[in-house]
């Protein structure tokens, strides 16, 4: 569970301060699947950002899971990021040179885990996303739809029990975009909590909840009319990711 209660964000160059958020409010229970929309500027990465751990904030109060963030330092919040969140990017951000078996494997280094663990993991990861079959190929092989369920392969083998993803569908066509959505989808089925921007409407509405950020705040807040499902009958395939068996 994530609570953040009147955080204020402020970035100060030599000039300009900027107000980036100011009173956002916002609770994130287990099990839901947010997607934040809201005009360019409005605060929605930088509130990301701090939810991953990647930003501090000045004032307000933010729990994850029960732990006090404003009063953790470097180390700790690192820690906390490498065990509870995975990330998504519009931009992918795999290593070109490395197969699709060593970009997932990646983060995984830095958690420690033992080569047999790893190797298990990173098999699961892109069994998950249907692409177990193209372990040793590198990303400029894959389509970028591909690439980005690799990234995702990357981000869930470590299960994490939040995956924040911005703009994950940005840099793809419409039929990619849905593909990625449909996976997403089906990880949150399973038990991971997501928080997605989107500036796809269409998208947006295929989660459990929408909100809406204008000028640093939390504007509106939804809960939407798509309902999570079970999926017992998940299968992967090698041509797409993980689907639901239609009964
Ligand atoms: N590192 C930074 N230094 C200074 N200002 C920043 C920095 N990062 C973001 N900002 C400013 O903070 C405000 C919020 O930015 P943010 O990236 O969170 O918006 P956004 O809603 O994600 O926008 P977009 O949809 O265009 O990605 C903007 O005015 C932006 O210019």
């Amino acid at each position: 569970m994530l609570t953040m209660t009147d955080i204020k964000k402020v970035y100060r160059t030599d000039s300009i301060e900027t107000h980036a958020l100011r009173d956002f409010n916002l609770q994130v229970n287990e099990g839901d699947f947010v997607a934040v929309t809201g005009p360019s500027g409005s605060g929605k990465t930088t509130f990301l950002n701090i939810a991953g751990l990647l930003e501090t904030f000045e004032e307000g109060r933010f729990e994850l899971d029960g732990v006090d963030i404003s009063h953790q330092n470097d180390a700790s919040r690192s820690r906390l990021r490498n065990q509870k969140i995975g990330f998504i990017f519009q931009s992918f951000n795999l290593i070109p040179d490395l197969n699709l078996f060593d970009n997932v494997d990646v983060p995984l280094r830095y958690r420690g885990f033992n080569r047999q663990e790893r190797k298990k993991r990173i098999e699961n990861s892109l069994e998950m996303v249907g692409l177990a079959k193209r372990m040793k190929h590198l990303p400029a092989q894959l389509s970028g739809g591909q690439q980005q369920r690799v990234a995702i392969a990357r981000a869930l083998a470590g299960e994490p029990r939040f995956l924040l993803a911005d703009e994950p569908t940005g840099n793809l066509d419409s039929n990619m975009a849905q593909s990625v959505m449909s996976l997403l989808k089906d990880i949150n089925a399973n038990g991971t909590t997501i928080i997605m921007v989107t500036h796809d409407a269409g998208l947006a509405t295929q989660a459990t909840r929408n909100i809406h950020v204008r000028d640093g705040k939390v504007s509106e807040m939804n809960e939407s009319l798509s309902t999570k499902v079970d999926m017992p009958n998940a299968v992967a395939t090698d041509n797409g990711p993980a689907v639901a068996l239609v009964k």
